[in-house]
């Protein structure tokens, strides 16, 4: 299913948080929001999942508006893993994981077998199995960011939406929830820092800067020296990956530079 952000703009209090954003996201592609700090990857990612709507603009999921759809057939078919995804409650993993069928099902209706074999699958592909029975918020925030996105993944959805999804993650587990999202085969929106775990993992890179689109495509045409220096203000250096040949920046610190 198509994902198209169409000149989406939000306003509040008379400052232009997102400025007429355009990006598309096809069918099956990971694509990555990237901006400084404050750019505005997070108001614009809550259009999508519906918890802010655009004061122009609109999202389409092949093509159809989603704010013309229930809130529940909009669950149906996106499911985000956001900052603020956080569950009060103190739910067991486990029963966090199935809340992701929510949309699904009726009123208290049980989860029915081919339900919770699926949250058990989505437990084992985000290695949280073993912390089925904890509560949630006992866990560290990696772990509960792996909870989370098992409970995204339980929901089915088309279309999946992730607001830095791997800031609180190790290195192993960034590694293999970025090869999850790529070996999915959902439409993917992902709000991500790491610009090389960006460029790794995404078919294209949308850049943000002041709420407004300033680059989109393929990483290696995005991630320049240039582009990084007037955006984030760093000196960069782009190498190619030694075994994928796909741009990777080394990040110039002025005191290096200066001894
Ligand atoms: N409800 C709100 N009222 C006023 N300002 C807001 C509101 N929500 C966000 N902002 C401001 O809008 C700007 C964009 O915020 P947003 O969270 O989208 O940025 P971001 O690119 O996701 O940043 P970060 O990388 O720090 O997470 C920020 O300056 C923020 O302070």
């Amino acid at each position: 299913m198509d994902l198209a952000l169409d000149r989406i703009s939000v306003e509040t209090d008379g400052r232009t948080l997102v400025d007429a954003l355009t990006l598309d996201v096809p069918s099956g592609q990971v694509v990555a929001l990237v901006g400084p700090n404050g750019s505005g990857k997070s108001t614009a990612l809550r259009c999508v999942y519906r918890a802010l709507t655009p004061s122009a603009g609109a999202v389409r999921a092949d093509g159809h508006d989603l704010s013309a759809l229930t809130l529940r057939r909009c669950a149906q078919l996106v499911a985000a893993m956001t900052q603020d995804g956080s569950v009060d409650l103190d739910f067991t993993v486990e029963e966090v994981v199935a809340l992701g069928r929510t949309p699904h099902l009726r009123g208290n209706q049980a989860l029915d077998r081919r339900e919770r074999e699926l949250c058990e699958r989505a437990m084992d592909r985000l290695d949280v199995r073993h912390l089925a029975r904890r509560g949630i918020l006992t866990l560290s925030g990696g772990e509960r960011q792996r909870v989370l996105l098992a409970r995204a993944l339980v929901q089915e959805p088309e279309i999946l939406v992730l607001d830095e999804p791997t800031n609180h993650l190790d290195v192993r587990h960034q590694v293999e929830l970025l090869s999850l999202l790529r070996g999915s085969g959902l439409t993917v929106l992902v709000v991500l820092h790491d610009l090389n775990l960006a460029a790794a993992a995404c078919d294209r890179i949308g850049v943000l800067s002041e709420g407004r689109l300033v680059a989109a495509g393929p990483p290696r045409d995005v991630l320049t020296p240039e582009l990084v220096a007037e955006v984030f203000g760093v000196t960069a250096s782009v190498v190619p990956h030694p075994l994928t040949g796909g741009p990777q920046l080394l990040y110039s610190l002025p005191s290096c530079d200066n001894p």
